[in-house]
């Protein structure tokens, strides 16, 4: 695996500024009812069956001479609508972050609840997005559902918009090897460790997002301190095991060892880290400051040791590893 260039570190940790305003429907009256053409969705992860249909209806925009506009909502659909949500791939604030930077002229977000949830497919248009925008188009995926529990599918919309002057398209589904791509199944790739697989689906290596906290301060003692991250509770952790990857703090991005899940040689020690990182080079308090992991590859699955000197010998070991990959610098990410 070559060395990451700062330019696909930025993309990889979602950095840099949103290129196109993000407006709360509340808001959207600053969109003046303008004409647009509108591509609607939960967009988590932003993968690239997202950004392929945001791009064809970006590409109708521009033909037509009006906005492209993504629709999304916050939160997620899922977490209101399902009995047990599934982990999230994105924030909330990054996937805006990332669908205002595809293309579009504007992001426009809908306030989801149960209320929204039970409204058909005429109500949410009608009453919800056609008083702020003046719908020309409308793309969705080919397997898109709307409404209550999903009633409403593209020819229902087709037939909703016919004689309203707005064109639907349900674009055909991106794929990759045969398996359509989506959220779900990034998900369980990311759930399997398969991080080479889910990069490629999600069009950039998948990163979370948290806070430096104590743990017990053993791996230091061991000779390979760790920083223990604690992400969202709603954001997906990888498999349970270890991986080469990266971590980045402000602008900087460090090789990183990581382990993900309670050590098993420790289970049950009081404190232990769920998510915990050697960055490869670097040595600084960092308790408490914001960080990023990003995972390239799994090295192996976490096991239990018979003896420290066994464990600290395989770490170390894994810690090289990531030397051999990426160095142990500093990659300076500014723009
Ligand atoms: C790259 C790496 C790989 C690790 N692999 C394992 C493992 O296979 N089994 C295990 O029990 N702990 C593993 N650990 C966790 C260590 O046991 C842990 O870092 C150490 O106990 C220190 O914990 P502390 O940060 O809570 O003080 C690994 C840690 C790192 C950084
Ligand atoms: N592979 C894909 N190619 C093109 N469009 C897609 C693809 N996957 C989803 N879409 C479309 O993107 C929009 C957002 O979809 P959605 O948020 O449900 O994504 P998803 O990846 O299918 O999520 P999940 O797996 O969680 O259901 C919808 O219009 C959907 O039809």
């Amino acid at each position: 695996m070559s060395h990451p260039d700062a330019f696909s570190l930025r993309r990889d940790f979602i950095l840099g500024k949103a290129l196109a305003p993000i407006y709360a429907l509340k808001d959207a009256a600053a969109l003046s009812r303008c004409a647009c053409a509108v591509a609607i969705g939960a967009f988590d992860g932003v993968h690239r069956g997202h950004r392929h249909l945001i791009n064809q209806m970006v590409a109708d925009a521009h033909e037509h001479g009006i906005a492209a506009i993504a629709v999304t909502f916050d939160p997620d659909p899922d977490t209101v609508v399902s009995a047990a949500p599934a982990p999230k791939l994105t924030l909330v604030a990054d996937r805006l972050r990332l669908l205002a930077s595809s293309g579009v002229d504007a992001v426009c977000v809908v306030p989801f609840d149960s209320a929204l949830a039970s409204l058909d497919h005429d109500a949410f248009f009608t009453r919800v997005l056609l008083p702020v925008l003046d719908i020309r188009s409308v793309h969705v995926g080919s397997n898109f559902r709307l409404g209550y529990r999903g009633a409403s599918d593209v020819n229902a919309i087709r037939d909703w918009a016919r004689g309203r002057g707005i064109e639907v398209f349900g674009h055909e589904l991106v794929c990759d090897d045969g398996d359509v791509v989506s959220a779900t199944r990034i998900r369980s790739l990311i759930s399997s460790g398969s991080m080479e697989m889910a990069a490629a689906e999600l069009g950039r290596t998948y990163a979370v997002r948290g806070r430096v906290a104590r743990g017990r301060g053993e791996g230091h003692k061991m000779g390979f301190p760790t920083a223990n991250v604690v992400i969202d509770s709603n954001i997906l952790a990888p498999q349970e095991g270890v991986y080469a990857g990266f971590a980045c703090l402000g602008e900087e991005a460090w090789p990183a060892a990581i382990n993900v899940g309670l050590p098993p040689t420790f289970k049950g020690a009081p404190g232990s880290a769920k998510l915990e990182a050697n960055i490869v080079g670097f040595s600084a308090d960092i308790y408490e400051r914001d960080i990023a992991l990003s995972f390239t590859k799994q090295l192996r699955r976490s096991r239990p040791f018979d003896s420290l000197d066994e464990l600290i010998a395989t770490v170390e070991g894994n810690i090289q590893d990531v030397r051999d990959l990426y160095g142990e610098g500093r990659y300076d990410l500014r723009a």
